[in-house]
């Protein structure tokens, strides 16, 4: 099977999507932040604090690089920002299928909120929960030229819960059968 790989904003299920998505076609699953940290040892927030956020974008470019060339034939979940950094829409196109998840900016929002999430993503970590949603609209609007640029596109803003992440990965799953 091709590489599929998810994009999208943050918070938009691309982790929580693609493990289910990986698991109900029988293949690999990569999350891009989660391959950056174990290669550099230290969460994502380190990395952004130490380096900054341009000297992230040239971590992850690199992981993605390696990722492509390894992971052929996975469901790979990228960084929201993956697709803003120049030649790597171009670099997914041409290894295998972008999927982008798109979902409403109010349920991002409350979805990032929450402490938890808020702390693990170092873009929206210091900001009040009054001002994400703000963000959230501004950014995602910045970045929808990049995002745009996958083949497909799929609507997650109804996926709620456990059950109808499963349901909607099995028909993500019958819908790319179709297609690969
Ligand atoms: N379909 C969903 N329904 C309800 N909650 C969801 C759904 N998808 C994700 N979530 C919640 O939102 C949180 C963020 O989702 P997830 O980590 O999958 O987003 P992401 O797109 O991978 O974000 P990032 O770009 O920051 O990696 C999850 O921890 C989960 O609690
Ligand atoms: O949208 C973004 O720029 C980010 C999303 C996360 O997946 C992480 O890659 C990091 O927090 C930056
Ligand atoms: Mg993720």
């Amino acid at each position: 099977m091709t590489t599929i790989f998810l994009i999208g904003y943050m918070g938009c299920g691309k982790t929580t999507l693609g493990a289910a998505l990986a698991a109900e076609l029988g293949v690999p699953f990569v999350d891009l932040d989660d391959y950056i940290e174990e290669r550099c040892e230290a969460p994502i927030s380190l990395i952004f604090k130490q380096r900054g956020e341009r000297g992230f974008r040239e971590i992850e470019r690199r992981a993605l690089v390696e990722v492509a060339a390894s992971a052929t034939g996975s469901v790979v979940a990228c960084g929201g920002g993956t697709p803003t950094w120049p030649g790597n829409m171009e670099l997914m196109n041409g290894a295998g299928l972008t999927i982008w998840l798109t979902t409403s900016p109010e349920r991002i929002a409350a979805r990032l909120a929450l402490p938890e999430q808020k702390a693990k993503r170092p873009l929206i970590a210091a900001m009040q929960d009054s001002e994400i949603l703000r963000y959230v609209k501004e950014n995602q609007a910045r970045r929808e030229p990049c995002y745009s640029q996958a083949q497909l596109r799929f609507d997650s803003t109804r996926i709620e819960t456990a059950r109808e992440t499963v349901a909607t990965a099995r028909e993500l799953a019958t819908l790319l059968r179709t297609v690969l």
